[in-house]
């Protein structure tokens, strides 16, 4: 049975995937959280998840590539250069990092890349996302993994379009802009809104979590086609077949 360890085991995703892991048929290898031994649980584990917090990456990223020990990683916040990390050590070890391993999330990327291409860049886009009073990061990993499915869909980097959180004399909207707006309050799971707004009507994709056990599900699904895979920097939609 595969052994999987948990970066950020006493928080709110680590606890879901400790069970997800269970219900799947794995094994817990173990968890680490703050003060705790990275390489330790790295040793030990078939496969590592982290859902912890953006500045303990590093650390895990550097566990991982020594033990030789693939990781998913969930965790969101994450800088540019973080990302150019994650490249670096995928040469020597499976990583996939994804914003959001729902099912849901990954089709509904796809869907809005599809629909950025065929409506042009005379209609709109404005992705926004809600999130409970706890969320330390915005946007969030979902918001931009769909707005990079929509820049990609316009053949564009998101860093050339997006436009985050206007407020004061904005001027009028430019044209070929990715709006990126970030709610937070109570305890909402993670709701997604991408709309599409034309002359005179508007199309909007949503998509809304009720459960935090479909990320645990996901990551769990993902660590298990991981845990035995050559080297490189792998999607969800690689997991799913998507
Ligand atoms: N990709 C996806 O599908 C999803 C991603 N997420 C992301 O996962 C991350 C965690 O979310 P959530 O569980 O809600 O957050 P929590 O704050 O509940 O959990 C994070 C845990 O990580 C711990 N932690 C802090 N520093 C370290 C460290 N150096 N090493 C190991 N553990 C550490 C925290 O401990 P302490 O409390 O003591 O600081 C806490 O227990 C976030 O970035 C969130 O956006 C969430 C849901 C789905
Ligand atoms: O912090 C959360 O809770 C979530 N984070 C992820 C994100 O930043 O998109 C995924 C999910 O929406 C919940």
């Amino acid at each position: 049975m595969t052994a999987i360890g948990i970066y950020g085991s006493a928080g709110r995703m680590g606890r879901a995937i400790a069970g997800a892991i269970v219900d799947q048929g794995a094994v817990l290898a173990g968890g680490c959280e703050a003060g705790g031994d990275p390489l330790a649980l790295a040793r030990i584990a078939d496969v590592l998840v982290d859902f912890s917090t953006a500045s303990a990456l590093d650390a895990h990223l550097v566990a991982a590539r020594t033990a030789g020990t693939p990781l998913v990683i969930g965790t969101t916040g994450l800088s540019a250069a973080q990302h150019a990390a994650i490249d670096e050590v995928a040469r020597d070890v499976a990583i996939l990092q994804t914003g959001n391993t729902s099912l849901g999330v990954t089709l509904l990327g796809m869907l809005v890349r599809e629909a950025a291409a065929k409506l042009g860049a005379d209609w709109d886009i404005e992705v926004v996302e809600m999130h409970h009073r706890h969320k330390v990061d915005a946007p969030s990993g979902t918001a931009l993994l769909l707005g990079e499915a929509a820049a990609a869909g316009r053949g564009a980097p998101l860093s050339e379009l997006r436009v985050d959180g206007r407020g004061g004399l904005t001027g009028a909207r430019s044209d070929g802009t990715i709006g990126l707006a970030s709610l937070r309050g109570g305890s909402v799971i993670g709701d997604h809104s991408v709309i599409f707004a034309g002359e005179g009507e508007r199309i909007e994709l949503n998509h809304r979590a009720d459960d935090r056990s479909i990320f645990a599900r996901g990551a769990v699904k993902a660590a298990l086609w991981l845990a035995d895979r050559p080297a490189g920097r792998y999607r969800m939609g690689d997991v799913l077949g998507l």
